[in-house]
């Protein structure tokens, strides 16, 4: 029923990935705390497929992807791609592993140099890591072009020229000039006109298709994310607390805060929004510089026990491919998981009747 990973390879390897920001304040500047943007995460990441990452503004999306690629200098973890440790490699080591994994960003017209033309921009990353002649390198920007479906005969031209769906395929080409294997793609499609997010969206599939690239793909539309993921991993307050198969995720998210993300999704059908349980959530996230002792949901959770306010629960999984961290799940041998987890989701469900409105 559920799909799963096309292949068994794991190209991507995070363990307990830490990035906290120090937070100074005072007249001396003194250190008093951290925002703990990502707090011990972990995931795998197999070999062409496409994981996507959800969760509300603030959760530590972006910075968890840009730790995976070594944009910042992480707190704590290992990262692991293509082989290759590269979560205590100093920055200036990190040039020659650059080619394997690349990023596409949010906002097209702020990642592209505007006194660039579109030619040095594509190109940049040539200069950088390749010894190909001034022709070659024209020769492979063209091709690029050809490949995100952007004119060749434009490339002489500035960013400012295109439109936000010409921009983002710039980005695109740029980040696939030396041929990566990883991308993560941070809200690729979030600052695009809806009627040109599709064509972005098929663009990056036809490419993975064609080049066997794996994504990390970064996005608040739940419903996107559907479309395009092979698995889904859910982050609240800097934590990963459910990775499932994408069909499991949607079709019985085991969390309840998936349950409370999913339900928020619109649904076009007024029949359907009838029928849904919906579970609204109250109160603030809380901040990732001082978040509530227990489990970080505790504070909003809709089936909150005692001990979810003193003990942080495992991330764990509960059944074969299903990863949560939920005190409900923690003593489910994976075997007994099913059960388990029906029993929990029965008493959300119980929990969601006194917290829903339709
Ligand atoms: N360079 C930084 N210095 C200090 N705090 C930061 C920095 N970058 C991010 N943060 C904080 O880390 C937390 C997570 O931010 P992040 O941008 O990763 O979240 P996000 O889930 O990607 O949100 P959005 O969807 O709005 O982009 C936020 O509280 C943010 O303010």
């Amino acid at each position: 029923m559920f799909d799963a990973p096309k292949t068994d390879t794991k190209l991507v390897e995070v363990n307990n990935l830490k990035m906290h920001f120090p937070i100074y304040s005072g007249l001396f500047r003194r250190h008093t705390g951290n925002v703990k943007a990502v707090d011990g995460v972990s995931f795998d990441i197999y070999e062409g497929e496409t994981l996507g990452l959800v969760g509300e503004s603030g959760c530590g999306k972006s910075t968890c992807g840009r730790a995976i690629l070594r944009l910042y200098d992480i707190t704590g973890g290992t990262i692991s791609i293509d082989g290759m440790e590269i979560g205590d490699t100093p920055q200036k080591d990190l040039r020659t592993k650059r080619p394997t994994m690349q990023m596409v960003f949010q906002d097209p017209q702020a990642s592209l140099n505007p006194r660039m033309t579109v030619q040095a921009i594509i190109q940049e990353p040539l200069d950088e890591h390749t010894t190909l002649s001034k022709d070659e390198k024209r020769d492979k920007v063209h091709d690029l072009m050809d490949q995100v479906g952007l004119n060749r005969k434009f490339a002489g031209r500035y960013p400012h020229a295109f439109s936000g769906g010409q921009r983002q395929r710039i980005g695109i080409a740029r980040a696939l000039a030396l041929n990566p294997k990883f991308i993560v793609c941070d809200e690729p499609i979030a600052a695009l006109d809806v009627s040109i997010q599709a064509q972005v969206v098929n663009l990056l599939e036809d490419l993975q298709k064609e080049y066997g690239l794996t994504y990390l793909f970064i996005s608040h539309d739940l419903s996107m994310v559907r479309h395009i993921a092979t698995r889904v991993a859910v982050m609240y307050l800097g934590k990963i607390v459910e990775l499932s198969p994408r069909e499991a995720l949607y079709a019985e998210p085991l969390h309840p805060y998936t349950k409370a993300l999913l339900s928020a999704v619109p649904e076009p059908d007024p029949e359907m929004h009838d029928m849904m349980d919906r579970t609204i959530l109250t109160g603030d996230v809380p901040s990732p510089a001082n978040p509530p002792k227990g489990c970080n949901f505790c504070t909003r959770c809709p089936a909150v026990m005692d001990i979810c306010h003193q003990n942080e629960p495992e991330y764990r999984e509960v059944m074969p491919g299903r990863f949560v961290a939920c005190h409900h799940y923690n003593d489910v041998s994976t075997s007994a998981g099913s059960t388990a987890a029906s029993e929990a989701s029965d008493q959300q469900s119980l929990s969601n009747t006194n917290n829903t409105t339709n």
